[in-house]
């Protein structure tokens, strides 16, 4: 499946209970978002199987594709379109193995050494960052900022995606350090309008 990494969003569902997950990734794809990846750090694997199930279905036919954090075995049974691993998740050969060569699969990079030793010929995409410091994700790296994105985003051959406290205001900078576009949880998960929120990472296209 063809994609497009301008606004990749990153579900949470707890950030989503109030207006609901399957309600926010529909009013955000009326907002514009490219690509869905469905996280979830706390369902079981059939809880998760279920619920991409559900966006697969919502999103047949949208054009936006729909990713699998981390659980190769949830990726593969709900007919995801790929799944996102980071560098101690599922090792990328066994996901390309699995998943096979259409499926879209993305790799969580921080510094130039893992840039250096991503087997880029197994991928078809890189998620740079955190960018900034989030309370999105706990575990988060040591942040890179724009000068960092800026250096890996040049030095990688792969289409890449920055992450990492960014809001729409960072769209022109993301742009400018050389990336494709923006990942991003909670600049549109829990937002009173993920419709409106969504839209406000496209002001300049106005
Ligand atoms: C697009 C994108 N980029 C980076 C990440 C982070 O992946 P990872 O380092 O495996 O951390 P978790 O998301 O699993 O906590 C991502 N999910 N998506
Ligand atoms: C899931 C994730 N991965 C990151 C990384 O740096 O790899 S930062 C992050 C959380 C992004 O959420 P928010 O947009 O709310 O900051
Ligand atoms: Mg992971």
């Amino acid at each position: 499946m063809p994609f497009d990494l301008s606004l990749y969003l990153i579900t949470d569902a707890e950030l989503c209970a109030e207006f609901g997950l399957e309600k926010t990734v529909e009013a955000a794809i009326q907002g514009g978002i490219t690509m869905v990846q469905l996280r979830d750090k706390y369902a079981s694997d059939e809880q998760m199987i279920a619920q991409a199930k559900r966006l697969k279905a919502m999103l047949s036919g949208s054009g936006v594709p729909l990713i699998i954090n981390d659980r190769l075995n949830v990726a593969l049974a709900s007919q995801a379109d790929g799944l996102h691993v980071g560098q101690s998740d599922t090792a990328v050969q066994e996901a390309r193995n699995t998943l096979g060569q259409h499926a879209i699969i993305g790799l969580s990079i921080n510094t130039p050494a893992q840039l250096q030793e991503a087997p880029v010929e197994l991928l078809n995409y890189v998620g740079l960052g955190p960018v900034f410091a989030t309370g999105s994700k706990q575990d988060h790296a040591q942040p890179i900022g724009f000068d960092g994105l800026a250096w890996l985003a040049n030095a990688c051959q792969l289409p890449s995606v920055a992450i990492g406290g960014l809001k729409a205001e960072h769209m022109a900078q993301v742009k400018a350090a050389g990336a494709n576009g923006i990942a991003v949880i909670s600049a549109i998960c829990g937002q009173p309008d993920p419709r409106l929120a969504a839209q406000a990472f496209f002001h300049d296209r106005l």
